[in-house]
């Protein structure tokens, strides 16, 4: 008898994404290399490089919102511009204008738009709802009704993650999460994602590679080339004696430039 493959058996037998001999310029800078990069589905994967090494470029190649000048994507298993509303996405720097008033579920809300078509501010009981649950995973059910202003910096970064979870993503990309937050944000946002985690694939650009280590499962390394290391290639205290447990752009970019990504890079 003929089974019907459903969305449940993709999960299982493919790839979150894969990325096959893709290139990637704007205009005739050349940014991404030959980029041939399997994702597994559940994974927890730290993108890092030097600045402007194209790790914003590789996230927003996964969200269809740039387009390979060669090569493929995709992304659970369609092309990225058909995945893109299974994908839940923080980008970089993350910011409101503080005069605009709005409220934490009018942030969190904004992640429904690509979800309704009846646009800003008109949102249904559906929309609502899975806003409500998304502040509810990231603990700030209680603040749904505040100034989004009066949060501190670290409860912000938690909302506007609620913010991309608000569509029931399955996979969550994460544009440096971790920027303009202490330490005590930092460590209790890795719980929270590793929590996550345990219902859908997560790649986030970190620069704190040391802390990022104890949670994350793979690291991929981005420099024009683009290199996945499994993170038992490298425990936390050799990366630790390494780069101090301040893990800084520079150390990296010696270690893993285009020709020194082997096995190994980070055992020094
Ligand atoms: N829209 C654009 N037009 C032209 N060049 C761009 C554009 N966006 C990025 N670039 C260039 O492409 C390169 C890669 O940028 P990208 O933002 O992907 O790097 P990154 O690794 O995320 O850097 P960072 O760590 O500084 O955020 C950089 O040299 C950047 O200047």
């Amino acid at each position: 008898m003929h089974e019907l493959k459903t969305d449940h058996d993709e999960l299982k037998t493919g790839y979150a994404a894969v990325l096959e001999n893709l290139f990637f310029s704007y205009g005739d800078r050349e940014v991404l290399q030959d980029v041939n990069l399997k994702i597994s589905h559940g994974e927890f994967a730290t993108i890092v490089g030097p600045n402007g090494g194209g790790k914003t470029t590789l996230l927003k190649l996964l969200l269809g919102l740039l387009k390979p000048v060669k090569g493929n994507v995709k992304v659970l298993g369609q092309s990225p511009s058909k995945s893109r509303m299974k994908v839940g996405y923080m980008p970089q720097y993350s910011h409101l204008d503080v005069k605009f008033p709005v409220s934490v579920m009018d942030v969190v809300l904004m992640g429904r738009l690509g979800k309704n078509p009846w646009g800003w501010g008109r949102y249904k009981g559906e929309d609502r709802m899975a806003a409500a649950r998304a502040l509810e995973e990231v603990n700030l059910v209680q603040f749904g009704d505040t100034h989004f202003n009066e949060l501190s910096g670290g409860q912000k970064q938690r909302v506007f993650i609620a913010r991309a979870l608000c569509g029931d993503p399955q996979m969550l990309l994460l544009d440096e999460p971790t920027s303009n937050i202490d330490q005590e944000s930092e460590q209790s946002l890795f719980m929270l994602l590793k929590e996550l985690n345990k219902k859908m694939t997560i790649l986030l650009v970190s620069h704190d590679l040391g802390f990022a280590s104890k949670v994350v499962k793979s690291v991929i390394c981005v420099n024009r080339k683009v290199v996945i290391h499994p993170t038992t290639e490298m425990d936390g205290t050799v990366i630790k004696d390494i780069y101090g447990g301040d893990f800084r752009m520079i150390r990296h970019d010696h270690r893993c430039c285009e020709l020194g990504h082997e096995q190994g890079d980070f055992h020094g």
